[in-house]
């Protein structure tokens, strides 16, 4: 079993497939799933996309500078409505970001975080890489090397990596294994290049795995490859 997690969640968690803003239905799940993995004992953070609030991408009239960072915004926005609603659960969290002056966000600082972990604490990390012309998957990595993670779980919509995208071609084949190098080469649009690239270079094996389906996060994390593992 893992002892250090980062998980990155599809803001699409909140909202349910292809949904905006937030379900009730959904948070019931979303955190049925993370108590099963907090209960464990196990270092978790998490990073969280906007894709139910903004997608820079999406937002055709602005210029991409501006749409990025009302996206990065909805990360944190995200990331307090959880806070929320893990501390009506019982589960203990903090939010961490290097974009906002709030009072209920903590600025990011490496030397922290550990305490925050040691303390039972889910550190959620908002506000994405802090830069524009980026996702929360290059985020994810990032933030999954600082906290010196076994694993960065992605947790989406789809069941794994495919020879092409499922959701488009029905005869798309699914890899159980996969290299950065092939996902890097076969350019695979599940997650940024730049977070395969940063997690190659520092040997961090990533699952993908679909979070819509119930008990795999928790098989995810436990090391059974339910999704795609994507490794050297
Ligand atoms: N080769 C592929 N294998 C698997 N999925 C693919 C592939 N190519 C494209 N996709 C698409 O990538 C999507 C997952 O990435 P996407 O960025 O949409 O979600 P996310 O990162 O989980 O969401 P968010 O933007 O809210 O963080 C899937 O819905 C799938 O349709
Ligand atoms: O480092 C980052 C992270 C995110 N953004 C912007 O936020 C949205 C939401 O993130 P998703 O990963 O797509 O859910 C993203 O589309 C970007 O617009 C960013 O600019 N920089």
């Amino acid at each position: 079993m893992y002892k250090r997690v980062l998980l990155k969640l599809s803001g699409e968690a909140f909202s349910g497939e292809g949904g905006k803003g937030f379900s009730e239905e959904m948070l019931t799940y979303l955190v049925k799933e993370i108590k099963k993995i907090h209960n464990l004992n196990i270092k978790l953070g998490i990073v969280i996309g906007a894709g139910n609030i903004f997608r820079g991408k999406e937002l055709k009239d602005f210029r991409i500078q501006m749409a990025d960072q009302l996206g990065m915004l909805g990360t944190v926005m995200n990331s307090l409505y959880l806070k929320n609603v893990f501390e009506k659960n019982g589960i203990k969290s903090i939010v961490v970001s290097p974009i906002v002056n709030l009072p209920s966000v903590i600025p990011l600082k490496y030397d922290f975080i550990e305490q925050y972990f040691e303390a039972g604490y889910i550190v959620l990390f908002g506000g994405g890489t802090s830069n524009p012309l980026f996702t929360t998957d290059t985020a994810a990595a990032l933030r999954a090397i600082e906290m010196s993670a076994d694993i960065l779980v992605k947790a989406t919509k789809v069941d794994g990596i495919y020879d092409k995208d499922p959701k488009l071609f029905e005869d798309a084949k699914k890899y159980d294994n996969i290299t950065y190098e092939q996902a890097i080469k076969e350019q695979i649009k599940v997650m940024d290049t730049e977070a395969f690239s940063i997690c190659e270079k520092n040997n961090l094996s990533i699952s993908i795995i679909n979070f819509f389906k119930e008990g795999n996060l928790l098989k995810a994390v436990e090391g059974e490859n339910i999704g795609t593992k994507v490794s050297h």
